[in-house]
């Protein structure tokens, strides 16, 4: 707890900060990037030039390669421990039951991305209650990071995309326009991430494709232009993808989450999530 407090600091000085910054955070145990993948403490943004973007871009590519060779190596009884361990904690968790509307990923094997097939079907199972829950997933829209969330009812409406993703078709089987987070009225309350690596500072590391970063920020702009709460963002990490505060490079497009969901439990980063979790 102690930890959160000196994270959520720090946290908030990133957010506010127009400029790259590596903070001296103290370490945590976790998993170690030997020297030589470590990143290179930038400086601010008016004064980067591709050069130095090319370099955090570069760094980032190292360290998604080290995350991906170690998930590959994570022992698949290790792995559905987990899963199960992560999706229950979400499950059990008052600010996934209070929430009325959330944007989840659909996990996909062959990416090792932590499962998310109990949360979705918890969540689809009562069409009719009370309790319903309005469930957005990502529809990728295009090459150039555009990504909409677009609303499901049924694990039916989903199809396979060219990256081997369940996603829906942006048009349901009647022919009907499917709502989407960005036109839809309602604010979300939750967001359930994926990625690649995470620090317990609230930095995010990606698949590369910038596709999260540019929704989220344009979902943070709707919401402030129409007097909403700011969502909770909330990632899902396997033990291997939780790297040594500070090690995960970012620009200022990367957009910090709240929280993380840990085999071990929930850790919360901002003050956002400590007052909610
Ligand atoms: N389940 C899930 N859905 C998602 C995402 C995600 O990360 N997970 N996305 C999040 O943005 C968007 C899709 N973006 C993606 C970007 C890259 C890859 C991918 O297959 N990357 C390969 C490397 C490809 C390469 O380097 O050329 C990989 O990571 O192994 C998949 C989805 C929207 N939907
Ligand atoms: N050298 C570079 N200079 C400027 N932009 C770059 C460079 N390399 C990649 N990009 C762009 O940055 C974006 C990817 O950013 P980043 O690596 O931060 O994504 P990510 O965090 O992995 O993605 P996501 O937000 O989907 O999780 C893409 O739009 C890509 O085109």
């Amino acid at each position: 707890m102690i930890g959160a407090r000196v994270f959520c600091i720090t946290t908030t000085a990133l957010r506010r900060s127009p400029i790259f910054f590596f903070p001296k955070i103290p370490t945590r145990p976790v998993f170690r990037l030997s020297p030589a993948t470590r990143p290179i403490v930038a400086m601010s943004t008016t004064s980067k030039n591709q050069e130095e973007l090319d370099s955090i871009f570069k760094q980032k590519r190292v360290v998604r390669s080290t995350v991906r060779k170690s998930l590959k190596a994570m022992d698949p009884s290790l792995r559905t421990q987990q899963d199960e361990a992560i999706q229950k904690t979400v499950l059990e968790a008052p600010w996934f039951k209070s929430c009325k509307g959330l944007c989840a990923y659909i996990s996909c094997k062959s990416l090792n991305e932590v499962d998310t097939s109990k949360i979705l079907s918890e969540i689809l199972q009562h069409p009719d209650s009370n309790t319903q829950k309005k469930l957005y997933v990502p529809w990728v829209e295009d090459k150039n990071s555009n990504m909409r969330m677009l609303h499901i009812s049924h694990m039916e409406d989903l199809v396979a995309n060219s990256m081997n993703i369940l996603e829906p078709a942006p048009v349901d089987a009647q022919g009907n326009d499917r709502e989407d987070v960005l036109q839809a009225d309602e604010p979300i309350d939750l967001f359930i991430l994926p990625g690649l690596a995470f620090d317990r500072c609230g930095r995010r590391l990606g698949r590369g494709g910038g596709y999260y970063d540019t929704f989220l920020k344009r979902y943070q702009d709707r919401a402030k232009e129409k007097g909403w709460r700011y969502p909770l963002m909330v990632a899902l990490s396997y033990s291997p993808q939780i790297l040594e505060d500070g090690s995960i490079p970012v620009t200022p497009n990367d957009v910090l989450i709240d929280a993380l969901v840990t085999p071990s439990g929930v850790v919360p980063i901002t003050p956002r999530a400590t007052e909610s979790m």
